[in-house]
């Protein structure tokens, strides 16, 4: 099989949506009955001019969360690996071939949910993946603060629009979920849809090896996780962690490797290190940031275990809010 690497920018625009003109949306034939065919409508913005929050939604007079008031010098990261998906359960090289969770998988998604039911999240990103979408959304069914998580739909002027909340109070219950393409899994080039067992067989067990979990070594005309990191982590660090530092409760719901290159940065592992490192399915992972720092604070083992609140008061605290709350419907 070639080996030959592609760019990383042609591979991106592979796995991400060229830069979205707004245009191109009038221009692509619409598959509706030309009676439902909007109206033509001018659209100046591009996708790319649309922030990444869309600021009205998380309130129409605050600007975005890290240039309004800090709300704390501390915040929760949980890091969620996808649940199982069709494809893991045949052992398929999955990368940006978009497929569905398994009954599994929908499963570790609600077990992860009770985990963190306890966990502050004002911000949910995700990838544009539906397995990992489907994560997010089933872990936060379990939430006890039931807020409820809205995809923005950022991706046009006419998409933001039309998908604009018209309540305060309703924007205050909810949580925005923001899915880029930069958390997207690694793309795995021509190893998509391979069986894994038999890619080995034919390659080797140390080439597959190397494949899968080293830093440099790209799939046959994929990304190595180097690539993966460059799009992840860049978008982890102007995205995501602008939110943190304001105080903001961020969970991610990702995949393997994306998700590794992102804890390659925060743990600050080397290439050799992190061929080891390797995520379950549906295992949530969670950090403090604090002045700047992260702090690995393991997987919470479930919502009631004193370890996760024992990290820092503020958890505690939110938890003893919820539990009050709880106790108040209950009278
Ligand atoms: O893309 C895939 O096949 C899986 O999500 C991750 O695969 P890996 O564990 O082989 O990296």
């Amino acid at each position: 099989m070639a080996t030959t690497t592609m760019s990383h920018q042609a591979i991106g625009s592979i796995v991400s949506h060229r830069p979205f003109k707004a245009s191109q949306f009038l221009k692509e034939p619409l598959n509706v009955p030309m009676k439902f065919r909007p109206k033509r409508f001018k659209i100046e913005a591009t996708a790319s001019q649309i922030s990444v929050i869309d600021n009205t939604f998380l309130s129409p007079t605050k600007s975005r969360p890290q240039e309004s008031k800090k709300k704390s010098n501390e915040a929760a990261l949980i890091l969620i690996r996808h649940g199982e998906s069709l494809w893991n359960e045949k052992n398929l090289f999955t990368g940006c071939v978009d497929v569905p969770l398994t009954h599994k998988g929908v499963g570790e998604a609600i077990e992860a949910g009770k985990k963190i039911s306890n966990i502050p999240v004002d911000l949910i990103f995700t990838s544009s993946l539906i397995r990992a979408q489907m994560t997010a959304m089933l872990a936060m069914t379990q939430h006890r603060r039931k807020k409820v998580p809205i995809i923005l739909h950022n991706e046009s002027v006419k998409a933001k629009t039309w998908s604009h909340v018209f309540s305060e109070e309703t924007r205050k219950q909810s949580i925005p979920v923001i899915a880029a393409w930069q958390l997207n899994e690694r793309m795995y080039g021509e190893l998509q849809g391979l069986n894994k067992k038999e890619t080995a067989e034919r390659y080797g067990t140390q080439q597959v090896h190397e494949w899968r979990r080293s830093y440099e070594i790209p799939p046959p005309k994929g990304e190595s996780l180097e690539m993966c990191a460059e799009r992840a982590v860049a978008y982890f660090e102007d995205n995501i962690k602008p939110e943190l530092a304001s105080g903001n409760n961020v969970m991610i719901a990702a995949h393997g490797n994306s998700l590794r290159s992102i804890i390659m940065y925060l743990d600050d592992l080397t290439s050799q290190e992190v061929t080891t490192l390797d995520l379950s399915t549906g295992v949530p992972l969670l950090y403090i940031f604090k002045e700047g720092k992260f702090m690995k604070r393991g997987s919470p083992v479930g919502p009631t275990e004193a370890g996760v609140y024992a990290y820092t008061k503020r958890l505690a605290q939110y938890r003893e809010k919820l539990d009050a709350a709880s106790q108040a419907t209950l009278d």
